[in-house]
Parts: structure tokens; sequence; C-alpha cells
């Protein structure tokens, strides 16, 4: 165990960090802060949330020196809604040192951002293209920059951003100290990241798995047209307090989401191609609970920290296992317990071997329940929440009524229409989901030892064309209109034959239908 006044920091921030409630830190935190004080560049590497951000967090604050009004670090983070969450954390880090950070990203009114640049922030966070469309228009200078850190390093130095990263570090004082974290780092990307780093520590937590080892796995084979049914049963048997299932494509997360509501989930979708505010509004309503489930794609994979969520559906496998990482370790979180389960079809078996290979772990295969396991597990549940209801809350005021029930009934036969009212019973509302197609496992079945041989044009294949680069690449789009995010549109060479423009003549207009009914 390591306090934190251990770890060399000063009076101002162990206050911030009290504050905030840490007590200890985490083994990433204990094993980096120290060496980042020291102003070694860092790759540092650990398992979903386990406290990443206070680890580069807490050292780029502590050199900040508040009487100067430059910009003396900047983190950038591939999403909108990452760059959003890890401005609020320095914040809170930085609340009695008195640090001014800015988060600027895209889709955000520039001309507001422009106003708050002239406020001198200390920190800038943010998404790279909103980064490098202020360099263009020169409203953001990063000539005093001291420390640069990449959160998500491996996903940063990816094909679709690198080219920007390297952009914006062109214009960072070549003596500067780099801070790259990820929960995942392949070899081929490791090397690229230590060209843009002098004598770089890799400091890797030690662990087992690439997983948490407190999130439970599990796969399901299940056929393409038979996944919404075993999604559904699954939600009404494991009833998440918090759900996201993420979905390959945009359309499939419209359609994914707009069919979740038919069925009367408090569902909603997120990914790229929605407005900012769109995006955010849904994110809050989400983490307040009042839309139960969150459809993504993998715009909401990396990073985000949102407490309440108990499980996670890949409806779609991923197309990387390094994706698997990320989306799942948006549950189990700071040392919570999760569960997550990943749709197989027949033929991505390659894919999830190769997962397993990837990720050191072998994922249980679950059946997948039947209508009759469904109902009888929803069964379970509402009759241990009736016991726990029972056993710990006042029924006065419910009794007289049950009395007068009792009087005219058989006693079975009122607990038993109780039950049914609570069940969600089957629901054949039609819906419409257009099949994706298998993803196939590539290269690294072939070249065993791994990700040696995942080189950069391999990836291309794949990256870029189904997913949501858009998203992603939120950032980029809205630099000077939509250019980055035609760039980003064009990168995809092999798998982009995933239309979105089908998706968008999908009729999107009623598509933000509200969810009609909330779940027994
Ligand atoms: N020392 C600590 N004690 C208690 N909670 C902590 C500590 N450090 C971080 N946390 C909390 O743990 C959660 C996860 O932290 P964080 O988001 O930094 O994880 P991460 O390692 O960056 O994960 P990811 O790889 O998914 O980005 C956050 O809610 C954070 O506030
Ligand atoms: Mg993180």
């Amino acid at each position: 165990m390591t306090t934190f006044q251990e770890l060399g920091l000063s009076e101002q921030l162990l206050k911030s960090i009290e504050q905030m409630g840490f007590e200890e830190a985490t083994p990433i935190q204990a094993q980096t802060i120290p060496v980042a004080l020291e102003g070694a560049d860092i790759i540092g590497q650990a398992q979903t949330g386990t406290g990443k951000t206070a680890a580069f967090g807490l050292p780029l604050i502590e050199k900040i020196n508040t009487r100067a009004g430059t910009i003396q670090g900047i983190v950038i983070a591939p999403t909108r809604e990452l760059a959003i969450q890890v401005s609020e954390e320095l914040y809170k880090i930085g609340y009695d040192k008195r640090v001014r950070i800015l988060s600027i990203y895209g889709g955000q009114d520039i001309n507001r951002q422009i106003r708050a640049l002239k406020k001198q922030p200390h920190i800038i966070v943010g998404t790279p293209g909103r980064i490098l469309d202020h360099m263009n228009r020169k409203t953001l200078r990063l000539q005093d920059v001291q420390t640069v850190v990449l959160d998500e390093a491996d996903e940063m130095l990816n094909m679709g951003f690198i080219e920007d990263i390297e952009a914006i570090l062109s214009d960072v004082p070549e003596e500067h100290q780099t801070l790259l974290f990820s929960a995942t780092m392949p070899d081929p990307i490791r090397r690229i990241a230590e060209r843009f780093m002098s004598e770089p520590k890799h400091i890797k937590v030690k662990a087992k798995e690439v997983t948490m080892p407190n999130i439970q796995q599990f796969y399901l084979e299940v056929q393409e047209k038979k996944k919404f049914d075993i999604l559904t049963r699954l939600l009404d048997i494991q009833s998440p307090e918090l759900a996201i299932i993420f979905g390959r494509t945009k359309r499939r997360v419209d359609e994914l989401s707009e069919a979740l509501t038919l069925r009367g989930y408090a569902a909603e979708g997120i990914h790229g191609d929605l407005s900012q505010a769109k995006r955010l509004s849904v994110l809050k309503k989400f983490k307040e609970g009042s839309i139960e489930v969150l459809v993504a794609t993998d715009v909401a994979a990396r990073g985000l920290d949102i407490s309440g969520v108990t499980h996670v559906y890949n409806f779609d496998i991923p197309q990387d296992p390094e994706s698997y990482v990320h989306r799942i370790g948006r549950t189990g979180r700071a040392g919570k317990n999760g569960i997550a389960m990943l749709f197989v079809t027949p033929r991505e078996f390659g894919q999830l071997k190769n997962i397993e290979r990837t990720t050191n772990r072998k994922i249980d295969r679950m059946t997948p329940p039947t209508l009759d396991e469904a109902l009888e597990g929803q069964q379970r549940l509402i009759a241990e929440r009736m016991a726990s209801i029972i056993e710990g809350e006042n029924l006065s005021y419910y009794k007289r009524m049950a009395e007068e029930l009792l009087e005219e009934n058989d006693s079975v036969a009122v607990v038993a229409a109780a039950l049914k009212m609570m069940t969600k019973e089957p629901d054949t509302t039609p819906v419409q989901l257009t099949d994706e197609p298998p993803v196939v496992s590539r290269d690294r079945n072939r070249g065993r030892g791994g990700s040696g041989d995942r080189n950069r044009s391999d990836r291309g294949g794949y990256r870029g064309g189904d997913r949501d680069r858009g998203g992603y690449r939120g950032g980029d789009r809205d630099r000077g209109g939509d250019r980055g995010g035609d760039r980003a549109r064009n990168n995809r060479k092999g798998g982009g034959s995933r239309p979105e423009g089908g998706y968008k003549g999908n009729g999107g207009g009623d598509r933000k239908r509200k969810p009609t009914a909330s779940r027994a």
C-alpha cells in the first residue's frame, strides 16, 4: 500500500486528493508519479479503471507554475467526451492550487473557446483536430508547453491520428516531458511512441491478464439473426443497473437503440454522426440513470468513467482485441465488479481466439438463454427483490389491501398475479435490424508470436472501414468545415464497403423517440 504522502506531492495536491476521496495510490499511480516528478518520459500501462488519469494528472499539475500565465501542459485525448472527463478530473486535482484547465474539442462554439483561451489557461485538454484548428488560427500557441500527455496513447498513435499528433508536437519546444498512458500498447505502436520520446521508461503494472480480473467475461455463440432476441433476454435476466451495448457501425447503433426503445427499454444511442449537444445530453442522461442502456460505437470504448455500469454487451464482436479490452473496461472500474458479454457468430470464432490470445485469458462460454429461462430468470430476480423488501422495508401501508386480496383469492394466485405483473413477457413488436457481416480475424492468427506482424497498412485494411472513425475524429471533423471527417473516411481502404450513407438514408427523423415504457 502506498499513500500519496509518500509520493513526493505538495500539500496543495494532497489536499485535493483528500477531497476527491482517494485514500491510497493505485499501483500505476505509485509506480509512475515519482518517476514523472523527476521529469522522465513515461509510457504508463495499466488495466482499465485503475486511475491512470490521476497518474499523469498529479505530476502534470505539480509542475505547473501558477504565477505564469502560460500554457504549460497539453493533454490530448481521442474523443470529445474523454477530453471533457479528463479536464474535469484535472480541475479537481488542481483545485487548491488554482490551476486553470481548459478543454477544447470539436462541436463546441469555436469563438467561445477563443475567448476562453485568452484567459491564460495553464493546461489544455483537447481532441487533436480542434487543437490543430486553434494552432492554425494562431489562437493557441504551444511554445511554453513543458509536458505533453497522450491519454489512450496507442489509439492516438494509430493510423488516423498520428499525423495530427506529429503536427501538434512540431510546435512544442524540443525540451519537454512526454507522458503516454493506456491500458493497451501493442508493440508496433510502442515503437512508434518511442520515436517521440527521449529515453522513455515503460512502466507496466504487472498483471496476469490484460483485462481486469473483477470483470466476469462470457461469450455466447449466436446467429446474427438471433442476436437481438438473445440480447433482450439477457437484459431481462441480468437486469443491469446501467449497461453499455457496443455495436459496430453508426447505423447499427441507431437501429439497435430504436429497436430496444420499441421493446420498452430506456435506451439511447451515441456515435460520431450525432451533434455534440446530442452526444453530451445522451451521456448525461445515462450518467443520471434516466436511460439505463447506452448503445454505442467504439466512440465510447475508451476512457469513459461512468459509475454504475454493471454490464457491457458486445453485440458485435470488436474489430481488434484492444477494442475489446477497452470496451469491457467500461465496467469493473475502481475496484467494482462487472460483467461482460460477447456475441460471437459461428464464423467469428477466429476473432474470439484472437481476443483470448491477446488478453491472455480464456472467456467462458455461456449458452444463450431460452425464452422459458428468460421468464424464469426474471421471476427469480423479482422473488429475490420481494424477499428483500419483506425483510427490510415498511409494508404497513400495503397490508390492508393485501389482506383484502387474500380474503377473496387463493394466496398462490395472488402472488402469481403479482409476479406476472412485474415480469416482462415476450414482446414481439417487430423491429428492424440490418445484418452485419462477420468479423474475420486477420494476420495475427498466422504470424504466431502475435502483434509483431500487425503493421500499419494492415490496420488500415480494417480500421476506418466500419468503425465509427467519424466519431473519434469528431475533433477533426469540425476543423474548418468537415475536412478532417472526409479525410478519415478516405483512410479506409480495404474494409470500406460499409456505407455510412446507408445509415443516413435511414430515416433519422423519428429516431429520437423517447422511451415510452420503462422496464418492470
Ligand atoms: N487512488 C485512487 N483511489 C480511489 N479511486 C481512484 C483513485 N485513482 C483513481 N480513482 C478513481 O477510479 C476511477 C477510474 O480512474 P481512471 O478513469 O483514471 O481509470 P483509467 O486507468 O484511466 O481507465 P481507462 O483505461 O478505462 O481509461 C475514477 O472514477 C477515479 O476517480
Ligand atoms: Mg483513462
